[in-house]
């Protein structure tokens, strides 16, 4: 039926076309009416948009990752992809590349510093020997030792090498260029919630991390972007030999260790692929992806979406008040000190925190502020996460991360007891080791806990995709138990 106006109607008066319009003018007015509707639809369409997504934010599970920097939060993000969401990680497989060369030219340009400071006979910026690095959380701290400096011997190859190596120095530069690099925050604090910022404390050579990781990840493919990522592989396909001359030299190894160089945490793995990965037909493996090191700054968030499992049944399909799949929305976010006061809006109506503590960390400091022991760290984060009221009721799980490094720490014959004397005498494995730090972390969290929990700590290494993939899918399975308990369903 037509619609007639009301008489008079303000409305269809002020729209009514002019009596004595023409019929360009006509066609000027409709066309102008279409736009309007356009414009009008397109808007409508974007709420309704809106509204769906927040109705399913409203039911998928929010987990968010925390821990310290170099924990493994972001490679625990890459293992959930690889499982769940092999698209969006198959899109993304292209822009590691040049996140990998960047590790390996990040790792050589550290190494030839070091040779550098050497040759120029430089004291170390900071002598890590001279600070205490004992977790004081479980003992007092005891007096520093200091350690011996005899001198190494370089020789004309050294020299020669590192003029070889230069061109390295370059691309480091063109590298940070082209991937963005963020800018450095220059204040602190320990936990999220502390009020108070101190400034940083870097040392030598600051970790590098990017402005937007999307944009690394995905990046637009033109032809200039292309010719840059063929120069890049070129130089370090010419530079290969030299590079693994450097890495091999034992004179170089010594000294690297001697100054305690912040390298990044896969370089050994970088470093010793090298034939495979600097050439020109290199194609990048899911391993070299779990093993890029980038820091991350701000926060990533992925979404998981489980189509088929245990919970699609009719007791889940209730909760999931008729979604048609199970999501969850993973927050992964940085972990230095730097970045966790933009932990907490974060916080709000979390359900999962997945919180990495790194076992291999007992004899180091953090990179951010020298003066703390990253056992230490992780032990005042999960104290601080644990007795948090806003998180009472999240469901908290703990990776106790690196298990590989630190077997590979403890072999090589570094005492626990050294850096925590209230370890005493118990052996110097890795059973009993880890042990010790599981027991000492789920103390902290039943005496912490504003409301009785039940804990979840896992013994992990996350750059294994196999092992990780099944602890992953505990997690999964206990979280749906968790959902249906705190219904009363089950
Ligand atoms: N060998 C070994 N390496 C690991 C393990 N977990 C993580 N890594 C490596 O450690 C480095 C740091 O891991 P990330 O996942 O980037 O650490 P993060 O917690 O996200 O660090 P931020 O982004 O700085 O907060 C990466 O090079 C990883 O490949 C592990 O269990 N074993
Ligand atoms: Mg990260």
């Amino acid at each position: 039926m037509a619609f007639i106006p009301p008489p008079n109607d303000p409305f269809f008066e002020l729209m009514r076309p002019p009596p004595n319009e023409t019929p360009a003018q006509m066609t000027a007015r409709l066309e102008r009416e279409r736009e309007a509707q356009r414009i009008n639809d397109s808007i409508e369409e974007d709420i309704r948009n809106h509204r769906a997504r927040l109705k399913r934010e409203k039911a998928a599970v929010k987990v968010l990752l925390l821990g310290q920097a170099e924990s493994g939060k972001s490679t625990t993000l890459k293992n959930f992809l690889i499982k769940w969401a092999p698209e969006a990680w198959a899109r993304e497989r292209d822009g590691w590349r040049l996140i990998i060369h960047f590790n390996i030219v990040r790792a050589i340009v550290a190494i030839l510093r070091v040779v550098e400071a050497e040759l120029g006979g430089d004291e170390p910026l900071e002598d890590d020997d001279k600070l205490d690095g004992r977790a004081s959380i479980l003992s007092p701290p005891a007096s520093p030792s200091s350690s011996s400096r005899a001198p190494l011997t370089f020789t004309d190859r050294h020299q020669l090498l590192m003029i070889r190596l230069a061109p390295l120095r370059g691309l480091e530069a063109d590298l940070k260029r082209r991937l963005g690099q963020s800018e450095t925050p220059t204040s602190m604090v320990a936990s999220p919630f502390d009020t108070h910022a101190t400034p940083t404390r870097q040392r030598f050579n600051p970790e590098f991390s990017v402005r937007n990781l999307d944009d690394v990840l995905s990046p637009t493919w033109t032809s200039a972007a292309r010719a840059e990522i063929a120069s890049v592989t070129d130089t370090l396909a010419n530079c290969r030999e030299d590079m693994k001359a450097l890495w091999a030299d034992p004179v170089v190894q010594q000294a690297v260790k001697r100054r305690k160089t912040h390298l990044p945490e896969s370089h050994r793995y970088f470093l010793d692929s090298l034939d495979r990965i600097a050439c020109r037909t290199y194609s990048v493996t899911d391993n070299d992806i779990l093993r890029a090191r980038l820091r991350t700054t701000g926060v990533r968030e992925h979404r998981i979406v489980f189509n088929n499992g245990p919970w699609e049944t009719t007791q889940v399909s209730q909760i999931r008040s008729g979604q048609p799949a199970w999501e969850w929305c993973i927050y992964d976010v940085g972990g230095c000190r730097t970045q966790r006061t933009a932990w907490l809006p974060f916080f709000e109506n979390t359900n999962v925190i997945i919180f990495l503590c790194p076992m291999n960390v007992f004899d180091e400091r953090l990179q951010e502020d020298s003066r703390v022991n990253r056992l230490e760290d992780s032990f005042l984060l999960w104290q601080s996460i644990c007795s948090t009221k806003l998180l009472a009721r999240t469901q908290l799980i703990m990776f106790l991360n690196k298990t590989d490094l630190l077997k590979r720490k403890l072999k090589r014959g570094v005492q626990v007891k050294q850096y925590l004397p209230s370890y005493g005498n118990r052996p110097n494995e890795v059973g009993h080791v880890s042990k010790y730090f599981k027991d000492k972390f789920k103390e902290i969290l039943h005496q912490q806990s504003p409301l009785p929990r039940t804990h979840y700590i896992y013994f992990t290494t996350v750059t294994d995709t196999t092992s990780t993939a099944k602890t992953l899918e505990s997690i999964r399975d206990g979280v749906l138990r968790e959902n249906l308990k705190s219904s009363q369903l089950i």
